[in-house]
């Protein structure tokens, strides 16, 4: 079974009107274009102008469900870094999940609105000073810790019993992007299981009298399609709790595997197995904690593209059609992922129908790069032209939070949509916004 499986079917008649899955659920396509939630993509862009973010509420609540009816005993705690506003926060704090965060500023989005700090991990291979008396200042539950000198930092700042994870390479290979594999040794997270770093690193927390070591972490990358290197991680995080009992005589009881879980960028790509990630992975846990004599630990795993990827729609207005391109008034300032791992989207005509024959074009961007592509090689109805809306789906992570001001560009904001209703959740940066900073 697959996530959207576990959603309910409603959706797919509508995702199947649109012929793709990558659509959030309640978009459908019509005479007057593109309508999600109840809301028009033509009224989203008179109302808030282009390009903007449209998340669709329903649909990050729904994820944040599916997740905890495929894993009740486990610990769901969403990744902040794939996006982090205050609404979003709320929802999956209501909606049951923990919180992963990777900076004092994530935590400070998270303690605005009274995220609780029970509920918090804090990650990150460099954690400042800042983010460390930030994490303490809010008794987050959890540290991960990275480094050495993290732990000796840390062990300096806290005051016990501060619980910490150890954040471990397992030597497992995800199979993803090279920039977002990040289980196999020779890269720059975690202390690696082979070589003996990852049991020094044990030691060193053991040795400081304000931590208190509550269990271990790991995670093999990011957009991971397969279930086989979590379960191989899995089976090695275990065996190593075992052999820290041997040595130190303790017994863990918190394994925490990461996130990655991937999602379909273009329709047709397999959909992560949620529930088969879900039986494996119990299955690998226990068998190899009953295997070494431990009991069985307590879970937590850190999905963030998969709770809001599907979530977000990005709509643009086309300024310009030429040479084969339609350049759109958006860019690599708000959609880095193509730049950085040669993504792969698809765009569709969004502000109105059209019969035209398709024909293939890129879609590109505004910025001052030949490289500023938002997706290469889509079929486009031959009639697309100036002022025409286009849509992306798929846009819910890591956009927004990996936006920049690339030309001084202004970052969109992000709308939710929910019930035929939108509402704006981070309004559109301005000039004003980018002068302020700018002291002359
Ligand atoms: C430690 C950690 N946990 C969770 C995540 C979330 O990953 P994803 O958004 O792919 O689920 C990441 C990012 O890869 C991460 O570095
Ligand atoms: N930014 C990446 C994922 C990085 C995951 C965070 N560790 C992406 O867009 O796919």
């Amino acid at each position: 079974m697959t996530l959207a499986d576990v959603l309910p079917s409603m959706g797919k008649s509508l995702r199947a009107k649109l012929d793709q899955d990558v659509w959030p659920l309640g978009t459908s396509i019509g005479p007057d274009g593109l309508c999600v939630a109840g809301v028009s993509a033509n009224e989203l862009a008179t109302r808030f102008g282009t390009p903007v973010y449209v998340l669709a509420e329903d649909e990050v609540r729904r994820r944040c469900r599916a997740y905890r009816t495929a894993l009740p005993e486990v610990e769901v705690a969403y990744a902040g870094k794939s996006l982090t506003c205050k609404a979003v926060l709320r929802w999956v704090a209501e909606e049951g999940l923990s919180l992963d965060v990777c900076s004092a500023g994530e935590l400070a989005v998270a303690r605005s609105v009274g995220f609780p700090a029970t509920r918090i991990l804090m990650h990150g291979n460099v954690k400042t000073p800042e983010d460390l008396k930030a994490a303490l200042a809010y008794e987050v539950d959890r540290i991960v810790v990275d480094s050495l000198d993290e732990i000796a930092q840390l062990g300096a700042l806290a005051r016990y019993p501060q619980r910490v994870l150890v954040r471990v390479t397992p030597g497992v290979d995800g199979h993803t992007h090279k920039a977002i594999t990040t289980g196999v040794d020779n890269q720059k997270f975690g202390f690696p299981l082979s070589g003996g770093a990852a049991a020094e690193a044990v030691a060193a927390v053991l040795a400081q009298p304000s931590l208190r070591l509550a269990g271990l972490h790991c995670h093999i990358g990011s957009q991971v399609s397969t279930v086989a290197g979590y379960e191989e991680a899995a089976r090695r995080m275990v065996t190593f709790m075992g052999q820290i009992r041997d040595t130190h005589g303790i017994v863990l009881r918190e394994l925490d595997l990461g996130g990655g879980h991937a999602v379909p960028y273009l329709p047709g790509e397999p959909t992560f197995d949620l529930t088969g990630y879900a039986q494996r992975v119990r299955v690998a846990v226990s068998y190899t904690a009953a295997t070494v004599g431990l009991p069985v630990p307590h879970l937590t795993i850190e999905p963030g593209r998969a709770v809001v990827a599907p979530a977000g729609i990005t709509l643009y207005r086309v300024v310009t059609v030429k040479n084969g391109f339609v350049a759109v008034d958006g860019g690599m300032s708000d959609n880095m992922r193509v730049a950085l791992y040669g993504a792969k989207y698809c765009v569709r005509l969004a502000g109105r129908q059209s019969n035209a024959p398709l024909r293939t074009v890129t879609v590109v961007g505004r910025h001052c790069e030949a490289g500023d592509v938002i997706a290469e090689d889509v079929p486009l109805p031959t009639d697309v032209h100036a002022g025409d809306l286009l849509a992306v789906p798929m846009t819910g992570a890591y956009h927004h939070s990996l936006a920049s001001n690339y030309n001084q560009v202004c970052r969109p904001p992000i709308v939710a949509v929910r019930d035929g209703q939108s509402r704006l959740l981070v309004r559109r940066e301005t000039e004003d916004d980018l002068l302020a900073r700018d002291l002359g």
